[in-house]
């Protein structure tokens, strides 16, 4: 087993060591919900100012077009496109990761419309399969199954996620995108917990769909992305059927005519603003070797899931090769463990009903944090340190 010392040479030989003083991390904290919320990269005040003064105080309504902001959700899509194994022109930024499903399950049953079968994973995000079931009623006659029945031949479309949000187990994405393909259904991922952690490929695929607010850094409420596969543009129907992914939007017409490629699945006015900060977190990722990346983000999980050893119960896959860049544990009494975690300068999360996550961003986290945290969860839970009434007080969003 390593000690301290040898984490600290650890992060003295990272390769990755460079990236973590473009982050704003607060001193004396241990920050693993990075699968959450990203940090802040610290040039991103300054891209989000320029776009506030410079672009929309000084260009006005003229930023449309002088500052690109129309063609925000193409330029960003193409930025994100090969940190998922995709090309220029696949990848449209803009909405929600909800919408994003949306549109991509919605095209996909259109696409197989003599399929009346969606297929999902109850172990899925739980917006996910809310939006499917919503999406369902509105079509009628659809049924929901369950991926784990592992039947498709008869599925229109299956929406799987990456990685599991609450155990981090990692699906192999070529070999399901190939066996449910064969069976003449369409293939759709959700990469939120896999994206800027992992060195993703849904090229085979037929849809994707992701965050950016996550490993990707680019703040609160930053948009999602939807991928559809080049096979799919001349045919498929973006049903959100908004302004911005008509043809001639600023032709005005009454009737709508879809533009080509994956600029018919913009939906309307993009979030200008929060593109901005996507902009800025995207310059990032230009220079992350991908391979790197996972290299380090499965050695920290490893090192995480031996420091803890048997103080708990792995929720996650103990080989890395399984694992997204998360790793969690049992505890029945899960929450209070975070929040005394918390108060200790470890910050992880809870997941009902009886999940610990600690979010490992292999961008800002060393070594010796995954050190640190863990022997600070192992002494909370020898001393019991988490039964303390202050504890079990939960706010809103957990
Ligand atoms: C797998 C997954 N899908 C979707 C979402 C949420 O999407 P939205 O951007 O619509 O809130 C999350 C997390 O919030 C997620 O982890
Ligand atoms: N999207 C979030 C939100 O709007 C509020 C609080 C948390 C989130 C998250 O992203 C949670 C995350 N998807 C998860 O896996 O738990």
């Amino acid at each position: 087993m390593l000690d301290r010392d040898r984490c600290l040479a650890l992060d003295a030989d990272d390769p990755l060591r460079e990236f973590r003083a473009e982050f704003v991390l607060p001193e004396g904290v241990i920050y693993l919900v990075g699968n959450s919320l990203g940090a802040l990269p610290r040039h991103t005040p300054e891209r989000v100012r320029r776009a506030v003064e410079d672009e929309w105080g000084g260009r006005l309504v003229g930023g449309w077009n002088d500052a690109g902001w129309y063609d925000l959700p193409l330029t960003l899509g193409d930025r994100i496109a090969p940190l998922i194994g995709a090309g220029p022109g696949q990848v449209v930024v803009g909405n929600t990761t909800s919408i994003a499903v949306h549109q991509a399950v919605s095209a996909a049953v259109r696409l197989r419309p003599e399929r009346r079968v969606i297929v999902s994973d109850t172990r899925n995000f739980p917006t996910d399969h809310y939006m499917i079931q919503g999406l369902a009623q509105a079509l009628g006659g659809y049924e929901i199954r369950d991926f784990a029945e592992g039947r498709f031949d008869d599925a229109a479309v299956v929406l799987l996620s990456e990685v599991d949000y609450r155990t981090s187990e990692r699906h192999d994405v070529p070999a399901v995108t190939a066996r449910v393909r064969e069976a003449g259904a369409l293939m759709a991922w959700d990469v939120c917990h896999s994206v800027g952690a992992l060195d993703v490929d849904v090229s085979a695929a037929d849809f994707a769909v992701g965050c950016t607010y996550k490993y990707l850094n680019a703040g609160p409420g930053a948009p999602a992305f939807l991928y559809v596969n080049p096979r799919h543009h001349a045919d498929a129907v973006n049903v959100l059927s908004g302004w911005h992914g008509h043809a001639e939007p600023f032709a005005f017409e009454e009737g709508y005519r879809p533009a080509e490629g994956i600029r018919r699945f913009a939906v309307s006015t993009p979030h200008v603003l929060s593109m901005a900060s996507l902009d800025a977190a995207l310059d990032i990722w230009e220079r992350v070797p991908l391979d790197l990346l996972r290299a380090k983000s499965m050695a920290l999980g490893s090192l995480f899931v031996d420091l803890v050893g048997d103080a708990l119960e792995l929720a996650s896959p103990a080989d890395a090769e399984r694992r997204g860049s998360h790793v969690s544990f049992h505890h029945p009494d899960g929450f209070p463990v975070v929040r005394a975690l918390i108060d200790r300068g470890v910050q992880g999360d809870f997941r009902a009903p009886d999940i610990l996550r600690f979010g490992i961003a292999p961008l800002y986290t060393r070594y010796v944090d995954v050190w640190d945290a863990a022997h600070t969860l192992v002494e909370v839970l020898d001393k019991e340190l988490w039964k303390d009434e202050r504890y079990a007080r939960r706010p809103a969003v957990t």
